[in-house]
């Protein structure tokens, strides 16, 4: 059992036999630091299975890949709106003073990078990117502390028409990992229909961010203390009541009976709805006014992915952030994406059956029947590999069994033993792992 007193053991042991013969040895904690994950074998090939398909859809879709540093400044990330998010960022101050943090999210760095672009890119943007988001969550919820988001983003499109887009570019990832429209949906609403209530109550724009944040808790603390936490804003206990009822509406004739045909809310629903239609993906959303999601920044439609058994949490989410980029210093961009992470929808794919078989598999095995044939064995391999195939050269004296062995651990589809009889005659023998069947070949008759 490794000592599992943080990295480097308190007390190490005595004298170890290490380099040098008199340093001691401390002993490391092997495990990742709390709340982040390894990727062996194993759950790296899953992971690069499921970025695959994230890369593919957005390649089926014309949208370029950008990365960003994992490090930003912490003031890319502080927002007076109270978001976990935020609350839990993962910053800290560098040796040069600067307060830095590990993004907790995407969208912000690709307003950056969009900006400092500026005129020399042109609009519409479709942008994405997969990375490794971070929160500080304190240990005694024991989650992660790590997740791999994968962004979608059209920058510099003011019409519905993108949210439709990037909605069916999720659809579309569903559809290849085998997900129906009777696994999982989108509740679709937009942020316009609290807007149009907090105006009728005459509350100050700037409370939105955080209004919108507060009622994006209702489904997981009290109404009470939902009520409480508006209240605590300057909300009056009649437009809280306004808000409830308007969030507790079921269909968009509801919603424009409430706030009639006038807004833009109602406007930009009923247009993204004709286009999920139009689309054919009508049976995969449905509008749900309780949707807000907790980012401050969305400004008009929003939407989450659900597993309709109601097991898990969203499985993704996204929205417009028309004011993102001016907030930055930037003009007046439009943008819509979306954050789909890594873990919801592993689980979700687990619970359905729906996780795919992935073995390590090689092409050949290359081994040299005594020491002073590795030479032409590591010709052979590479003759091999430059014909594409996967060759694993054998790199030490083993015995044949272990060979052999090791050709099934690794579902090798190929043995080829360099022997001197038939290396005198310019020959290796090919054995087929799979038919048995063996026969000697010319090294460049390989391929
Ligand atoms: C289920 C899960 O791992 N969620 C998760 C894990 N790490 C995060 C890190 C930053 C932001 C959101 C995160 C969300």
């Amino acid at each position: 059992e490794v000592e599992r007193s943080g990295a480097l053991s308190a007390s190490p042991p005595a004298a170890g036999a290490g380099p040098g013969g008199n340093q001691t040895t401390a002993i490391i904690d092997v495990n990742p630091p709390r709340g982040t994950r390894d990727f062996p074998p194993d759950d790296m090939r899953l992971r690069t299975w499921l970025f695959h398909n994230f890369r593919e859809v957005a390649r089926l879709f014309a949208f370029e890949e950008v990365d960003f540093p994992v490090l930003e400044s912490e003031a890319l990330f502080i927002r007076k709106a109270g978001e976990e998010i935020t609350e839990q960022l993962y910053s800290f101050e560098d040796k040069g003073g600067r307060r830095v943090a590990l993004r907790p999210e995407l969208t912000p760095s690709l307003a950056r990078l969009v900006i400092q672009k500026g005129k020399s890119v042109s609009l519409p943007l479709k942008w994405f990117a997969i990375g490794q988001c971070w929160r500080y969550e304190r240990t005694t919820r024991g989650r992660r502390r790590e997740h791999y988001q994968w962004n979608m983003d059209i920058i510099g499109v003011p019409g519905v028409a993108a949210e439709a887009e990037l909605i069916f570019s999720i659809v579309t990832l569903f559809k290849r990992l085998g997900l129906t429209a009777s696994d999982v949906g989108f509740k679709v609403s937009s942020r316009k229909v609290l807007q149009a209530v907090l105006q009728c109550y005459s509350i100050p724009e700037n409370l939105f961010g955080e209004v919108c944040v507060i009622i994006d808790k209702m489904e997981k603390i009290p109404l009470s203390e939902i009520e409480e936490k508006l209240t605590s804003i300057g909300i009056s206990l009649e437009a809280i009541k306004g808000l409830v009822q308007v969030l507790s509406l079921k269909s968009l004739p509801q919603l424009e009976e409430l706030l009639g045909a006038a807004g833009d809310a109602v406007a930009d629903l009923k247009q993204l709805f004709i286009l999920a239609e139009q689309y054919g993906y009508s049976q995969w959303i449905h509008f749900d006014a309780s949707v807000v999601r907790g980012l401050a920044y969305y400004t008009g439609i929003v939407f989450e992915g659900f597993d309709r058994q109601g097991n898990l949490r969203a499985i993704c989410g996204g929205g417009r952030y028309d004011k993102l980029l001016s907030t930055f210093g930037g003009d007046d961009i439009p943008a819509c994406g979306f954050g789909f992470g890594d873990a919801v929808i592993i689980e979700l794919l687990k619970d359905k059956g729906l996780l795919p078989m992935l073995t390590h598999m090689v092409d050949d095995i290359v081994f040299p029947l005594d020491l002073e044939l590795q030479g032409p064995a590591a010709m052979v391999a590479s003759t091999l590999r430059q014909k594409g195939r996967s060759v694993d050269l054998v790199l030490e004296n083993k015995r044949l069994k272990w060979v052999f062995k090791h050709a099934e651990r690794i579902n090798a589809s190929r043995l080829i033993l360099v022997g001197d009889s038939e290396w005198q005659r310019g020959m290796v023998r090919v054995k087929n792992l799979s038919t048995r069947e063996e026969h000697d070949l010319k090294v460049d008759e390989l391929e």
